[in-house]
């Protein structure tokens, strides 16, 4: 996942291969509250790790649940409708509404001494219209904060179950849904449901039918106005259960579909038309926009049709958290789009519809919002923009699609782990079927003499810029030491032989080791010695040149920071950016001498000086790539600067190339 402040996706053009979806938030926290509470042990298969599940996994554990989990596998041991933890007890439930809602009312009709509370957003999202439907069933709920919503304390309930209970379904679907999944506990007699106004999201509702089904509870429905749980209703283990993957987190990847990929159909593995997810028939609004989707058993293949996109005009109230990713589309759009009876949108992770109107017109868009309506026409002239994401994992992942218009501007996504809530892995799958010409692939070098301070300060750039790193000096030195492995002295006599090791070295980075042919280098590699036998190989020129394709393979997206000694003259000539990092030779000697005898390694700081001095002369002086700054670096004297300013000073300038509005 990406934990950095923001993410800047550069221009992006097409897209290709397969994406393997995570585990629906929907089903995932729905089956583990179903587990939780049922007869007997289930295993759930495919489950979503992600902030909203792991919070749902808390709550249960610490209501005494038995909870193991492995991989995306998790064994849940069913408290069979008795609370083992009756409190008191606090629950956290950060901003997961599929946690909060049906944790109000299972706790509420089994009783105890309970706080729910969540994030501050949590406590925006209303909850009143539940609250006054437990309360009518005998509930004991008490408003901590603002009535109607979180923070809640749940009591002892005296339970009135012969009058139906009238919940409305207008406002969240949630609501309903929190009861159904909470009143087999306590259905000793038939308990009706009523639910009052035109009930939303009415397939969310299927989904929770469909799962009490596989519990064992068979809810009997009239219209989508009454349900009746049956006297003796029971939940019971279905043992193993399988989580589908999301629909809603498929929409991103059907759009990517429709809008870029030209050549051949991306593959989405997870879901296929035949999900009992609602969002699913986001597939039906991308079709009429002109997507060409083709449904497989658990997966779909989509590529572009119709270019540009259709406009449409759409009731998306089956499809409330997908039809977000329409909004994006509707930018790739021939005409004007609207999106109808999205009222929900209001009271989700935050106003939907007033944060996608203003980050659509950020980039360009006409954008109209009503109290239950967005319309967008597309941008005469794109801009490039950074996207406020409002701690919305949806709002993250919709906007990382305007990367891909045709005016190749750039987009900055702010705060992208909020994307954790759904999909952590969000960014990382998009770049894996992303593509993009290189010269698009920023790369920042930073070249400089020895213990200049380069590998730290590209470091912690790649860290802030969440971009690839590169240290092309580990490539001089592993092939140094694999060199000196074989027997091999480090002249021109032996260059080709230098040079086919280099060009086959069986290295793996893995994070910060090193792994040459199965062995952990990465100290080995980290001596005086070893420095100056990189030193000694990087003069031979087949050298360098066998390593050249290697160090290019690390512009990957969403970018790269390199560090060396001709990452700006010679292996990325054309990067935006070119740091030339030096300090005087005293001061890297210090800095050398301190780093060294903090790893407990003996060192005189005179004689690190000499080597240096000695190093630096061979890399400056060698005739193919020597040590130099390109014409357009930028040079930095970090002598009498400290990590935090030079990183500072660096990113200062790397900002002045964006050219982003901020909100
Ligand atoms: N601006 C700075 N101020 C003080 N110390 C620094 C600064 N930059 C780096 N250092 C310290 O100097 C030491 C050498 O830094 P680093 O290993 O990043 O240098 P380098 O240029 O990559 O060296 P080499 O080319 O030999 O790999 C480290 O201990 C690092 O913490
Ligand atoms: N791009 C590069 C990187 C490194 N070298 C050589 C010269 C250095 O003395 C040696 C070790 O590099 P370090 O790990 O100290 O950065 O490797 C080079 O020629 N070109």
């Amino acid at each position: 996942m990406f934990s950095t402040e923001f993410l800047d996706l550069p221009p992006l053009q097409t897209a290709a291969g397969t994406v393997h979806l995570p585990g629906s938030k929907s089903i995932s926290n729905r089956v583990l509250l179903l587990a939780a509470l049922s007869a007997g042990r289930t295993t759930v298969h495919d489950l979503l790790d992600s902030d909203d599940t792991r919070v749902m996994l808390d709550a249960l554990r610490q209501l005494g649940c038995g909870v193991k989990r492995s991989g995306s596998t998790a064994h849940i041991t069913g408290l069979d409708g008795r609370i083992a933890a009756p409190g008191p007890l606090k629950l956290f439930l950060g901003n997961a509404g599929t946690a909060m809602r049906p944790l109000t009312a299972a706790l509420a009709v089994l009783g105890g001494d309970f706080e729910l509370d969540g994030v501050p957003r949590m406590r925006e999202r209303p909850i009143g219209d539940l609250v006054d439907a437990l309360r009518q069933l005998g509930c004991s709920i008490e408003d901590l904060g603002q009535p109607g919503y979180p923070p809640l304390r749940i009591g002892r309930p005296q339970l009135r179950l012969d009058a139906p209970i009238r919940v409305r379904g207008d406002v969240s679907s949630q609501f309903l849904t929190a009861l159904l999944l909470a009143l087999p506990l306590v259905a000793r007699q038939d308990i009706v449901i009523e639910v009052v106004g035109e009930l939303i999201s009415k397939p969310y509702v299927e989904i929770t039918l469909s799962l009490l089904a596989r519990f064992g509870v068979a809810v009997r429905r009239e219209g989508w106005q009454r349900f009746t749980l049956p006297a003796g209703s029971r939940l019971q283990s279905p043992g193993e259960i399988h989580v589908e993957a999301d629909a809603s987190s498929a929409s991103y990847f059907i759009a990517l579909g429709a809008i870029a990929a030209t050549a051949a159909p991306l593959r989405i593995e997870g879901v296929g038309e035949s999900s009992i997810q609602g969002d699913i028939r986001f597939i039906d609004a991308a079709r009429q926009m002109g997507a060409e989707v083709t449904s497989f058993a658990n997966a779909l293949e989509v590529r572009r049709g119709a270019w540009p996109l259709k406009a449409i005009d759409l009731d998306c109230n089956h499809i409330p958290d997908a039809a977000m990713t329409l909004a994006v589309m509707a930018l790739y759009a021939d005409g004007t789009t609207t999106l109808r009876n999205i009222a929900s949108w209001r009271v989700k992770e935050t106003d939907r519809i007033a944060a996608m109107a203003i980050e659509l017109r950020k980039l360009g868009a006409q954008v109209e919002e009503g109290a239950d309506f967005l319309r967008v026409a597309p941008p005469a002239r794109w801009r490039p923009a950074a996207i406020h994401t409002y701690d919305d994992h949806r709002v993250a992942m919709c906007f990382s699609l305007a990367a891909f218009n045709p005016a190749g501007v750039h987009v900055r996504i702010l705060d992208p782990r909020c994307v954790g809530k759904t999909f952590p892995d969000y960014f990382e799958a998009l770049f894996d079927t992303a593509r993009t010409d290189t010269p698009h692939i920023p790369v920042i070098c930073v070249d400089g003499p020895t213990a200049s301070g380069k590998g730290t300060l590209a470091s912690q750039l790649a860290q802030t810029l969440g971009y690839h790193y590169l240290d092309s000096g580990a490539l001089y030195r592993i092939t140094g030491l694999a060199a000196r492995r074989a027997g091999l002295a480090l002249d021109t006599a032996h260059e080709q032989s230098i040079a086919r090791l280099a060009a086959t070295l069986p290295v793996r980075f893995e994070g910060e080791r090193v792994i040459l042919g199965g062995e952990d280098v990465s100290e080995a590699i980290r001596s005086e010695a070893a420095g100056m036998d990189a030193s000694q190989v990087s003069a031979l020129p087949s050298v360098r040149s066998a390593l050249v394709e290697l160090q290019q393979s690390f512009r990957r997206l969403p970018g790269l920071v390199a560090d060396g000694r001709d990452m700006g003259t010679v292996i990325f000539p054309d990067a935006p950016l070119k740091v030339f990092l030096t300090a005087s030779a005293a001061r890297r000697a210090e800095r050398r001498h301190k780093q060294l005898i903090s790893k407990g390694i003996p060192a005189k700081i005179d004689v690190l000086r000499a080597d240096l001095e000695a190093r630096d002369a061979r890399d400056t002086q060698r005739a193919v790539a020597p040590l130099k700054p390109a014409q357009d670096a930028l040079l930095l004297d970090n002598s009498d600067q400290g990590i935090a300013e030079s990183v500072a000073q660096v990113l200062g300038w790397w900002e002045d190339k964006q050219s982003f509005r901020h909100a």
